[in-house]
């Protein structure tokens, strides 16, 4: 069930999002959330944060990239250094154990994404929840989420027992590590958030398209809400 939320800018979406997303956090003792890279969602990850340094209900929240990089944490383009910078409010405390939110990491000292599979995999089953309480997707103008991209229709298969997979930005040869489809869609709630005419124009055809978006709409079976604005 795909449900539209259309805001007048990104304040107002952020607004909305990140008030959603913290009483579910403040409604559980433990919660877990997949997260999104890019450039669009970084301003909710910011407002997400400012509510958690400012609240202390809610439990020990796991947060892991839906897809990053096969770079150095330090590397701009680092998806889970981006989290730690936006998020970093929020989990600055003095000792380990009191930390409000843990990371679960998708990278290894490997030096391809490939040799990392198995580590990772691993530690995904090990250190997450089955399912995710919320995962915050992007879309590329392609109709890619996380680093399923066109033109891999093997990523685009729901295959249980894989939870994470090796991929490559087709555009840039960007080497990058995803969470799986089926490990995408395992979750309570799918909140897709992208902006712009052209992006709701590939998502109004994702029904009758074979895009990523495609696959993950048709694979879904909790609530996929869209926020969307100009
Ligand atoms: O690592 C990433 O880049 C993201 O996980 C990716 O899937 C992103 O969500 C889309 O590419 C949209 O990116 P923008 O929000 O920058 O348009």
């Amino acid at each position: 069930m795909l449900r539209m939320h259309e805001y007048p800018d990104f304040a107002t979406l952020s607004d909305a999002l990140s008030a959603q997303w913290m009483a579910i956090i403040q409604a559980k003792e433990n919660s877990s959330f997949a997260l999104a890279g890019g450039t669009t969602p970084a301003p909710v990850y910011r407002q997400l944060d400012s509510l958690l340094s400012a609240s202390t209900a809610g439990g020990k929240i796991k947060l892991v990239a839906t897809d990053e990089r096969w770079v150095a944490d330090a590397d701009p383009q680092s998806n889970e250094g981006l989290f730690r910078q936006c998020l970093e409010k929020s989990n600055h405390v003095s000792s380990q154990e009191a930390q409000r939110w843990q990371l679960v990491s998708l990278k290894t000292p490997d030096a391809m994404p490939a040799d990392a599979i198995p580590a990772v995999g691993k530690r995904l089953a090990e250190q997450l929840p089955a399912a995710f309480d919320a995962i915050l997707l992007g879309m590329g103008a392609d109709g890619h989420v996380a680093s399923l991209f066109p033109g891999s229709p093997h990523l685009l298969v729901n295959n249980p027992d894989s939870l994470c997979v090796p991929a490559t930005n087709p555009q840039s040869g960007q080497t990058r590590i995803s969470l799986s489809l089926s490990r995408l869609v395992n979750t309570e709630r799918i909140w897709l958030v992208i902006t712009g005419r052209e992006k709701r124009l590939v998502l109004d055809n994702a029904g009758a398209d074979s895009l990523p978006i495609s696959a993950l709409l048709r694979e879904a079976t909790c609530p996929v809400d869209v926020f969307w604005s100009p």
